[in-house]
C-alpha cells in the first residue's frame, strides 16, 4: 500500500479531533476539503468535487470554495446545523521547511455563530447544555453569545417536561456529556432539530465563576459550566460580555407543555413551520429587532404574577391613551439600532467603526425618548422614561472620535476625528500639506513648460508621476525628468523634487493609517467597559418597544384590557381568535361568550364538522396566554383567573417525528394533562378517541371527563363527535353542554360559528364531504347508508330496551343489575379493584378491553 503525501497525513490527523465538523483547509487561496467530507461538502453547497493524487492507492475525493467567498458558503453548512472548523496556515509558506504548520483557529457551530449574516435578528440564536442531576432532576443552561443573554433553570418533573421546556425556543445546539442515554439523544436531535454537541467538563473556573456568584439555586451550575467550558473551547477569544446566571424558577410562568406550545401556534404555525399565522404574527407590532426578540420570550414564558401583569397593562393602556406620542415613541424606536447585539460584537472584538457609529445615533435617540415619555399621563411610562440611561459620556467619546462615514474595514483609516489625537494630527497635516504642495507644484510646472494638460497623478506602482502628452514632450526641457512609464497618447515622468516628498507624503499617510488602527482598537476598549450599562438599556428599550406593539395591536384590533380574578370563573364576552380574525378577509369573525364557573367547568362542545370547535376552544387559550404575557384581549370584555399550566390536544397531531400512531400521540397527549394539571389549568381536549373504535373511544372519552371531573377540577373545553356523551350533563354536576349552531337551508348546511348553550342535535358529516366535493354518488350513497344506519340503530335501541348491555354512559346502577352475563359478579369485582387514581389511560384501556373480551366470551 501506498503512503499518503505529509500534508494529507496532516490533513487526516487534524480531521481525527474534528469528527463531526467540516474541515476546511488552507491551501493556498482556497479552504479544502477531502474524503467524505468533500463528498458531502459538494452535495450540501453544489460544488464540484474533483480529486487529487495524495499518495495513497486511490486518488482522493477533493473540494474547495475560494478564502474570500467562504463565508457564504461556511454560512449555508452552518444553517443546515453543520459545524465547520477553519483550519489556517499558521506559519509563513515561504519560510516553512517542508509541509506548511496549520491549526485549527475557529470553530464555527450554529449556537456559536457571531457574524450578523448568519444571525436572524428577530430571533435569538441560542446554545444549551443539560445536566442530569438525578433520573427526574435535569438541569439547563442557555445562552446567547450575539447579545451576552445567560440563563439556568431545573426541570424537576422528568425527561417530557424538559423536551417541553426546549421545545420550540431558537435554540440551534445543545452541548450534552456522551454519556446521556442515546434515546434521550435521539429524542433532543428528532424533537428539536438541533445539532449536538459534546462537552464533559462541568466546574465553572475563572473569569466565569463571577456570573454564577449571585445565583440563588447551585443545583443547575454544572450544567452552566458544560456550556462554558464548551463555548471557550471553540470560540478561543474574549466572551467577556456574557451576563450573570439568570435563575429561571418555572414554577414562576405558566406551564406551557411540548403539544401545548405547537397546537396553539405560539410562535410558528404547525403546517408550515413559520411565523405566519401564528400568535406572534398577529403581536409582533415591534419596530427594533430587540423588541421582536423580547416579545418572543414573553410568548414562551407569559407570567403567573397579578402583580406584574396588572404592571404590564398600565403600561399599555398608558400608550393607547396618548395616541400622538405613541406614534413618535414608534418612530424614535425605529431608528435603534440593536444595542444588544452590537454589545455582544464589542466584547468579541469584531465591531468595525460603522457599528459604533449606529451605536453613536442610537445613543443619539435616547434622550428624545426620555423627553417623550415624560410627557405621557401614565407615571409608569414617565418612571421608565426617568430611569434610562442615555450613557451620554459613551456618546461624547464616540462623538470627538468617530467620524461621520468611517469605511467598513478597520485597516483603511479614515475613522478618527480631526482633533481627536495630536500625533494623528500631526502624520495628517504632513500628508495633507504634501499633497496640496503637489498640487502646486502642478501649476509650477504647467507655467514653466506651458503645457496645459500636464497633470500629476498617482498609482500604486510608480507612486507620484508628472504625465505629459505625446504632443506636447517637444515642449520639456531636456534633462530635468526621468522617463517611467510609456503610455499609447501620454509619457510619465518623475523628478528627485517630487520622489522626496512622495515619500514624505506616503510614510504620514501609513503612518497615520497604523495609528488609526491602533487609535480603534484602543477606543473598542474602551467601549467594553460600558457593555453592562449598554445591555440594561437595551433591555429597557426592548421593553418599551414590546409595550408599544401591544398597545398598537390593542388599539388597530379593538383589544380590551382583561381584568384578573381571584375566583374560578371565566367570563369573555364576545371574544374572537386574534389569528383567524386576521386571517380572514371578506368574512366578519363571528365573536362568542365564554362563561365558565363551578358549574360549568367542563365544556363539552359538539357541533358539526367545520362549524368552529377547535377555533372556539384555542380562542379561549390564546386569550388566557394573551392577558397572561400582559397584553390586551381580542373580546368585548374579559374576566379571568390566572391558570398555571395550559394543556391541549388538538388537531391531527401524528408524530411521525417519534413514529408513534395517532391514537398513541392522543394517549400520550392526554396523559401528560391528566398527571401534570391543577384545578387551576386549563385543558382543551379536541375529539378525544377518535382515533380508535367508536367504542373504545368513547369509553375512553367518557372516562376522561369523568376523571377530569372527579379527581382534577380543571377548566376543561371538551370537543366531541359522540352525541351520547352530551348526557354526561345529567349525571357530572360540573359539565355543561354547549354546541356551535349550523342550520341547514335547502339542503345545505350553513355554519353560523355561533357558541349557544345546550347539545348539537346533528352532525352534518355528510354535508361537510359535500363541500370538500367528494364525488356526488359517493355522497348519495353515503346519505342512503346513513338513513339504514340510523334506522337499525332504533331498531337495536328497541331491542335492547329490557336487557344485556354493559352500560357506559348512562350511569344507571339498576341497568347494571340487568345484565345477564353469568360471570358478572366477577367482572363488577375487576372493576372495583381498579385503582383509578394509579392508572394511566392506557392501562385503563387494556383493562377494559380485556373485560370487554370476558363478556363477549361468555355471551358465544
Ligand atoms: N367564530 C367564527 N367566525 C367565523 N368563522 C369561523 C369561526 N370559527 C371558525 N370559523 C371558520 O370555520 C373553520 C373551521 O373551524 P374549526 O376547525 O374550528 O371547526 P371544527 O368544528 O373544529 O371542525 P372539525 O370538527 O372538522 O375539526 C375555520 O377555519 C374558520 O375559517
Amino acid at each position: 500500500m501506498r503512503k499518503f503525501t505529509p500534508m494529507i497525513e496532516q490533513y487526516l490527523k487534524i480531521k481525527a479531533e474534528y469528527k463531526d465538523c467540516f474541515l476546511f483547509f488552507r491551501l493556498g487561496d482556497f479552504y479544502e476539503m477531502f474524503f467524505d467530507d468533500a463528498l458531502k461538502a459538494s452535495r450540501e453547497l453544489e460544488i464540484t468535487l474533483t480529486s487529487r493524487d495524495g499518495g495513497g492507492d486511490e486518488r482522493i475525493p477533493m473540494c474547495g470554495v475560494p478564502y474570500h467567498s467562504a463565508s457564504n458558503y461556511i454560512k449555508n453548512l452552518v444553517e443546515k446545523g453543520f459545524k465547520v472548523a477553519i483550519c489556517e496556515q499558521v506559519e509563513d509558506p515561504k519560510v516553512a521547511k517542508g509541509v506548511v504548520k496549520r491549526e485549527v483557529v475557529q470553530l464555527i457551530t450554529p449556537g456559536t455563530v457571531m457574524e450578523g449574516t448568519m444571525l436572524n435578528e428577530k430571533e435569538n440564536n441560542y446554545i444549551a447544555s443539560l445536566a442530569e442531576i438525578s433520573e427526574q432532576v435535569f438541569a439547563v443552561a442557555y445562552n446567547d453569545l450575539s447579545t451576552g443573554e445567560t440563563s439556568a433553570a431545573l426541570v424537576q418533573a422528568g425527561w417530557d417536561s424538559l423536551l417541553s421546556e426546549l421545545f420550540n425556543r431558537p435554540i440551534r445546539e445543545i452541548v450534552i456529556s456522551k454519556h446521556l442515554a442515546t434515546d434521550k439523544q435521539a429524542a433532543l436531535t428528532a424533537r428539536l432539530n438541533v445539532t449536538l454537541s459534546y462537552c464533559e467538563e462541568e466546574s465553572i473556573n475563572e473569569p466565569f465563576d463571577m456570573l454564577v456568584k449571585d445565583l440563588e439555586d447551585p443545583t443547575v451550575k454544572p450544567a452552566f459550566g458544560r456550556l462554558v467550558n464548551y463555548v471557550q473551547s471553540t470560540q478561543q477569544r474574549a466572551v467577556d460580555h456574557l451576563k450573570p446566571v439568570q435563575l429561571i424558577v418555572l414554577e414562576q410562568y405558566l406551564g406551557l407543555d411540548m403539544y401545548s406550545k405547537r397546537n396553539l401556534e405560539l410562535t410558528e404555525t404547525i403546517m408550515k413551520k413559520g411565523k405566519q399565522g401564528s400568535l406572534l404574527w398577529v403581536l409582533d407590532q415591534t419596530v427594533t429587532a430587540m423588541g421582536s426578540r423580547k416579545l418572543k420570550k414573553w410568548l414562551e414564558r407569559p407570567l403567573l404574577n397579578h402583580q406584574a401583569l396588572t404592571k404590564r397593562y398600565l403600561l399599555v393602556e398608558g400608550l393607547m391613551h396618548d395616541f400622538i406620542n405613541r406614534k413618535e415613541l414608534r418612530t424614535q424606536l425605529k431608528s435603534i439600532y440593536d444595542l444588544e447585539r452590537l454589545a455582544g460584537r464589542v466584547a468579541f472584538g469584531n465591531v468595525n467603526a460603522r457599528d459604533l457609529l449606529q451605536l453613536k445615533i442610537s445613543l443619539g435617540k435616547v434622550p428624545c425618548i426620555k423627553a417623550l415619555l415624560a410627557q405621557f399621563s401614565a407615571a409608569d411610562l414617565v418612571n421608565r422614561g426617568a430611569a434610562l440611561d442615555p450613557l451620554a459620556d459613551l456618546k461624547i467619546l464616540l462623538e470627538t472620535s468617530l467620524t461621520e462615514d468611517p469605511p467598513i474595514t478597520i485597516k483603511e483609516g479614515n475613522m478618527i476625528k480631526d482633533g481627536y489625537d495630536d500625533k494623528l494630527d500631526q502624520y495628517r497635516d504632513a500628508s495633507r500639506n504634501g499633497k496640496k504642495w503637489i498640487a502646486e507644484l502642478e501649476q509650477r510646472e504647467k507655467q514653466a513648460t506651458n503645457i496645459k494638460s500636464l497633470k500629476i497623478g498617482y498609482n500604486r506602482v510608480f507612486g507620484y508621476y508628472i504625465e505629459v502628452t505625446r504632443a506636447n514632450l517637444h515642449l520639456l526641457p531636456e534633462g530635468k525628468y526621468e522617463r517611467k512609464q510609456t503610455l499609447t497618447n501620454a509619457e510619465r515622468f518623475i523628478t528627485p523634487e517630487l520622489k522626496e516628498k512622495e515619500s514624505l507624503i506616503l510614510s504620514a499617510e501609513e503612518k497615520s493609517i497604523e495609528l488609526e488602527y491602533q487609535l480603534f482598537l484602543k477606543l473598542r476598549e474602551q467601549v467594553k467597559k460600558f457593555i453592562p450599562r449598554l445591555q440594561k438599556l437595551a433591555d429597557q428599550i426592548s421593553e418599551l418597544d414590546v409595550f408599544q406593539a401591544f398597545a398598537t395591536i390593542s388599539e388597530q384590533e379593538g383589544y380590551v384590557k382583561p381584568t384578573l380574578t381571584t375566583g374560578p370563573a371565566i367570563t369573555i364576552n364576545k371574544g374572537r381568535h386574534p389569528v383567524v380574525e386576521k386571517v380572514m378577509k371578506d368574512q366578519m369573525y363571528v365573536p362568542n361568550d365564554v362563561s365558565m364557573d363551578k358549574t360549568s367547568q367542563i365544556l363539552l362542545i359538539t357541533g358539526p364538522n367545520m362549524s368552529g370547535k377547535s377555533t372556539y376552544m384555542r380562542q379561549v387559550a390564546l386569550t388566557v396566554i394573551m392577558a397572561q404575557i400582559g397584553c390586551f384581549v381580542p373580546a368585548d370584555q374579559a374576566m379571568l383567573p390566572i391558570f398555571d399550566k395550559i394543556f391541549t390536544r388538538i388537531g391531527a397531531a401524528d408524530d411521525l417525528v417519534a413514529g408513534q400512531s395517532t391514537f398513541m400521540v392522543e394517549m400520550l397527549e392526554a396523559r401528560h394533562a391528566l398527571t401534570h394539571a391543577t384545578e387551576n389549568s386549563l385543558i382543551l381536549l379536541d375529539e378525544i378517541g377518535r382515533g380508535t373504535s367508536t367504542y373504545d373511544g368513547m369509553a375512553l372519552a367518557q372516562a376522561i371527563i369523568e376523571y377530569v371531573h372527579n379527581e382534577i377540577g380543571a377548566k376543561t373545553l371538551f370537543s366531541t363527535h359522540y352525541h351520547e356523551l352530551t348526557s354526561l350533563e345529567q349525571s357530572l354536576v360540573n359539565l355543561k353542554n354547549i354546541h356551535v349552531r349550523a342550520e341547514e337551508y335547502e339542503g345545505e348546511v350553513v355554519f353560523l360559528h355561533q357558541i349557544e348553550e345546550g347539545a348539537a342535535d346533528e352532525s352534518y358529516g355528510i354535508h361537510v364531504a359535500k363541500l370538500a366535493q367528494l364525488p356526488a354518488a359517493l355522497i348519495e350513497r353515503a346519505a342512503v347508508i346513513l338513513a339504514e344506519l340510523e334506522a337499525k340503530q332504533t331498531e337495536y335501541e328497541h331491542a335492547n330496551k329490557q336487557s344485556v348491555q354493559l352500560s357506559f354512559f348512562g350511569n344507571e346502577p339498576e341497568m347494571a343489575k340487568q345484565v345477564q352475563v353469568k360471570d358478572y359478579g366477577k367482572i363488577a369485582a375487576a372493576i372495583e379493584s381498579f385503582n383509578l387514581m394509579e392508572m394511566t389511560p392506557m392501562d385503563a384501556m387494556n383493562e377494559l378491553y380485556q373485560l370487554q373480551k370476558k363478556v363477549r366470551e361468555e355471551r358465544q
